[in-house]
């Protein structure tokens, strides 16, 4: 590593609100590359499993070659406090793919920091344009699509919102350098570029085994052998969560009227049993170890 990349990990000071899947993912992503973290969450046992979550990614990200070997890892602290976020100088929100949520979580980020802080929002689906009248200051916040796993897939999908303004572009830039990411940037819409195509696919896909035209085993088969899909839709929709697809379907939905987004039957009813995909051990595959359920 230079000391110009030193410099710039050393310059970051990251808040992430969601412990989830993607705030985990993003978390480690950041303390492999030399970025200290504020984690924020509603409750300490979820910040507990989350610290365990990132030291599986973490160490599944030294494993592939995904880290810079020359950085030093960056600092974790967990908090269930939003007012730990004053400090920081961009702060992720990953919470749950549901409006009244983010709305409100979006608001008491936007209340903690302080102007000129890079305000992100790591959603599906959710217009930027809705999401900056929640709060203070529009022209800073704008949609950074982070992929799972987020330490292995270099490209995001940035959004630039219409109030989005240059300097919120550069500084988002100059972030996604230090974590090493490479950025398309799109213009707003419901889904962006990637979920307004890959839910619909995933919901047909799980439609299809509704059906019974074929089990989820020979669907991702044939996207995988014969479209070069690497996982298949329906191990994807493990890896998401079914739960968070269900919701960001339901907001593409609702924005779209397409009826290729209004959630199948199939996707509701794991839901309702609890089957969310890799995060619970089951979806539509089985996960039994710990790496199963918290690694690709
Ligand atoms: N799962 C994916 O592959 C994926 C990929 C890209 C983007 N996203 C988006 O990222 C966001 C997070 O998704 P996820 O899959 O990590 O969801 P998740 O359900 O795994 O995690 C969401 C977390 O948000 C927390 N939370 C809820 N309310 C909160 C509050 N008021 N304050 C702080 N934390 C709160 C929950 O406790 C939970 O830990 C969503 O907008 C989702 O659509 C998900």
């Amino acid at each position: 590593m230079t000391d110009q990349q030193e410099q710039q990990a050393e310059g970051h000071r990251l808040g992430v609100v969601g412990a989830g899947v993607m705030g985990t993912n993003i978390s480690a992503l950041a303390l492999g590359h030399g970025v200290d973290v504020t984690l924020v969450d509603v409750d300490e046992e979820i910040l507990t499993s989350a610290r365990r979550t990132i030291r599986h990614k973490l160490k599944h990200a030294q494993l592939m070659g995904a880290l810079p070997a020359d950085r030093p890892r960056g600092t974790l602290t967990t908090t269930t406090s939003t007012a730990d976020l004053a400090g920081s100088t961009t702060v992720i929100e990953a919470v749950v793919e549901i409006d009244e949520v983010k709305r409100k979580v979006l608001g008491e980020i936007s209340a903690a920091v302080a102007p000129g802080t890079l305000l992100i929002s790591n959603t599906s689906c959710i217009p930027v344009d809705e999401m900056a009248g929640w709060v203070a200051r529009g022209d800073e916040l704008v949609g950074v699509h982070f992929m799972n796993p987020s330490y292995l897939i270099k490209m995001v999908e940035v959004i630039r919102g219409t109030a989005t303004s240059e300097a919120t572009m550069a500084a988002v830039r100059a972030l996604l350098d230090t974590l090493g990411r490479e950025a398309l940037v799109i213009n707003d819409a419901p889904g962006f570029v990637i979920n307004r195509l890959l839910h619909p696919l995933i919901n047909r896909a799980a439609m299809l085994v509704q059906e019974g035209v074929a089990t989820a085993e020979t669907v991702d088969g044939l996207l995988e052998g014969c479209l070069g899909h690497s996982t298949g839709p329906l191990r994807t929709a493990d890896l998401i969560g079914i739960d968070n697809l269900v919701d960001s379907l339901r907001v593409l939905h609702e924005r779209t009227g397409d009826p290729e987004c209004d959630p199948c039957e199939l996707m509701l009813q794991k839901v309702r049993d609890g089957h969310h995909g890799r995060k619970t051990g089951r979806g539509f595959y089985n996960y039994h170890s710990a790496t199963e359920r918290h690694t690709r």
